[in-house]
């Protein structure tokens, strides 16, 4: 099955995304809360994109079951994840004007703009591979973390978001439908599609650390070009 396929070669990515220091301090409780405050606003952005690339391929799909199942997942996100990050929000006082005033980091705009591309060359198919990580991950780490869980309300509160029923009712419906929209024609496409997403989302974590923007300064000019 693709999704076999897709877990065996992505493992070694999605194993450091599980041990990522974003991962293991928001477990302990120690990841600070403007790190938090600012994957949050990026992940809005994430979001948004998200939702609309579902109903980007559902409109270029001609087949029911797929266009049915992307609206689907359109709204589970809108309804549930959405929903969710909204109060986190609201907790925070994070106000629209604050994220309006942000606007998506590179490593943010590098993962929308990928599955943008897959869509492109891939259709539909190449959207579902490009969208599955992210509901695939973040089942798999909300259930990792749910043992322990974490000390900090909110972050307990995010971990119970994807180790939730219905996020992993939605996740299990992606999987089926990546296993459909698999051919063996386009599979080697979309597991490199998916592997691409993979890796977006083990550098998703690392953006927040270090707070990625688009500026260049002394420091980060000289360790960008230190090899060269
Ligand atoms: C970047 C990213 N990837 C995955 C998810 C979980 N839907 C998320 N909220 N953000």
């Amino acid at each position: 099955m693709f999704t076999d396929q897709a877990h065996a070669q992505t493992q070694a990515l999605w194993d450091a995304s599980k041990r990522h220091p974003f991962i293991t301090q928001l477990q302990a409780g120690t990841l600070p809360a403007a790190t938090f405050r600012y994957y949050l606003i990026q992940d809005h952005h994430y979001l948004h994109e998200f939702g609309k690339l579902h109903d980007l391929a559902a409109d270029q799909s001609h087949d029911p079951r797929v266009v049915n199942q992307l609206r689907a997942g359109a709204a589970s996100l809108r309804d549930g994840e959405i929903a969710v990050r909204q109060t986190f929000f609201d907790r925070l006082n994070i106000t629209p004007a604050e994220v309006a005033a942000v606007t998506a980091a590179p490593t943010c705009y590098a993962y929308i703009s990928h599955i943008y591309r897959a869509l492109l060359t891939a259709g539909p198919a190449g959207a579902v591979a490009g969208l599955l990580p992210c509901y695939w991950l973040y089942a798999e780490i909300g259930q990792a973390l749910a043992g322990t869980g974490s000390p900090v309300p909110i972050y307990q509160s995010w971990i119970d978001t994807y180790n939730a029923d219905d996020y992993t009712g939605a996740m299990h419906d992606q999987l089926a439908l990546a296993n459909y929209v698999a051919t063996p024609a386009n599979t080697d496409a979309l597991l490199a599609i998916f592997k691409k997403s993979s890796w977006y989302e083990l550098q998703f974590w690392q953006m927040a650390l270090d707070q990625e923007d688009w500026s260049i300064t002394d420091a980060n000019a000289a360790s960008a070009f230190s090899r060269h």
